[in-house]
């Protein structure tokens, strides 16, 4: 039987083992440019460990997941923090594992608000990227040169991911 995953809240305090959540964060803010601007100081930074490779911005583009959604695998990237943050004002979820003797364990899932986005500390297993309601675009930042900082690991049963009510 297809084990379901709940689908959680995202909040810091959740997510911390995993990373960040980058959001406008009131505790954060100290107002700049004369007071026109509320800047959020200082809510995850890029982490890069090992070869000192450039930390760069990509857009990623994908569809929506089709539901009901079958997680079959998780990824990480042992040399890098990689963060995620939507740009075409649509919701998202992220799958998040802790790592259990060099493999994943049971993912545990967020939904992240369009006003929110994510920073996964280096070497976490999370799923990749699963857009929601519509095809939209991500500010990725991550290490250059991804090849080889990727790892994958499939799961003898995959789990269930029913469509989130938003
Ligand atoms: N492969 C790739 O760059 N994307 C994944 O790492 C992801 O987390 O979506
Ligand atoms: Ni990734």
């Amino acid at each position: 039987m297809t084990e379901k995953l709940e689908i959680h809240r995202l909040t810091k305090a959740a997510f911390a083992a995993f990373g960040n959540v980058i959001e406008a964060d009131p505790s954060t803010m100290r107002l700049i440019n004369g007071g026109y601007t509320e800047r959020y100081h200082a809510l995850s930074s890029p982490q890069v460990i090992g070869e000192p490779l450039p930390i760069i911005f990509n857009i990623f583009r994908s569809p929506p997941r089709p539901f009901p959604y079958e997680v079959t695998m998780m990824e990480r990237h042992p040399f890098a923090s990689q963060s995620f943050t939507p740009l075409s004002g649509h919701p998202f979820l992220v799958a998040v594992s802790e790592d259990v003797r060099g493999v994943p364990g049971k993912p545990r899932v967020f939904l992240v608000g369009p006003h929110q986005g994510i920073n996964y500390s280096p070497n976490v297993w999370h799923h990749p990227l699963m857009a929601l309601q519509a095809t939209s675009d991500f500010l990725v930042i991550d290490r250059e040169n991804p090849q080889d900082n990727y790892e994958e690991f499939f799961f003898p049963e995959p789990y269930l991911l029913e469509e989130p009510r938003l």
